[in-house]
């Protein structure tokens, strides 16, 4: 497998706090897919966040096969986004270009590729719309098709599904499908375990500050998720898990 991040002894967490997670030993499979798992608070999105360069790592290495400058793109929680901003979704989107183009050249020099992200998400024909008028499933296409317009090596998602209805989750899952055939590499945080089995490769597991690194085979059966503890106790705590024992006691 080759690697597109690599994380040595990696220990995670905010400036003047103990750390959040230690020890990390990890690696991004390049043009993978692959989820962050874990409780509410374990450090999937402060991971995101030092992947990105946000958060600086408090020890360890994190070691890169691309640009970390360029070649990354980011979608963060909805709720991160200040809605009351007098933006519209076009322009909204169109700040994904800043990083390479900068913020002062014209937004219509890319109104074509604008365009064309949202049309992927379907929410062209809301263009024109102050981004406080969206519900939050259209905010959350409009961060998705912000990420898709930076056509970057290495897309990091925070919890990109939370929130939005079925249809949604399709679209999205259809199009980061489409990233990966085009290269790129996918580092989600999910809270659905059952998503995370059927359309992610591997997982990072978080539990207690630790994390360990399998693949999502390794979740499909409860015999297997008695393999480390990580895996155990996450995988308890979900409805998917509840779902398989029940099929189990029931076969
Ligand atoms: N800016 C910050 N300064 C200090 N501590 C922070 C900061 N942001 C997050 N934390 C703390 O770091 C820990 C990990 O938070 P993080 O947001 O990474 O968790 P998470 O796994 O993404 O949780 P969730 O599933 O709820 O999004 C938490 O204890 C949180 O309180």
């Amino acid at each position: 497998m080759q690697a597109i991040v690599e994380m040595d002894n990696l220990a995670i967490g905010h400036r003047n706090h103990q750390a959040v997670v230690s020890d990390i030993h990890a690696q991004v499979p390049s043009n993978g897919m692959l989820a962050l798992v874990g409780p509410n608070g374990a450090g999937k999105s402060t991971l995101l966040k030092t992947i990105l360069g946000l958060v600086k790592p408090l020890d360890g290495g994190l070691h890169y096969h691309l640009d970390p400058r360029k070649d990354i793109a980011y979608m963060p929680q909805l709720c991160s986004v200040d809605r009351s901003f007098p933006i519209c979704l076009e322009e909204f989107v169109s700040t994904g270009l800043w990083a390479k183009t900068g913020w002062w050249r014209p937004m219509r020099r890319y109104q074509q590729e604008v365009r064309e992200a949202l049309a992927q998400v379907g929410i062209e024909q809301l263009a024109g719309k102050l981004i406080e008028e969206l519900s939050g499933g259209q905010l959350q296409r409009a961060l998705f098709a912000r990420m898709l317009l930076q056509n970057s090596k290495l897309l990091l998602l925070d919890e990109p599904f939370n929130g939005v209805d079925e249809a949604t989750v399709k679209i999205l899952l259809q199009q980061l499908k489409r990233c990966r055939e085009n290269g790129a590499t996918i580092v989600a945080a999910i809270h659905d375990l059952e998503l995370v089995t059927q359309h992610f490769d591997q997982c990072l597991l978080f539990d207690s500050g630790t994390v360990v690194q399998v693949d999502c085979q390794e979740l499909l059966t409860p015999s297997k998720l008695t393999l480390t503890k990580p895996v155990a106790s996450i995988a308890k705590t979900t409805s998917f898990y509840q779902h398989l024992t029940r099929d189990k006691k029931h076969a």
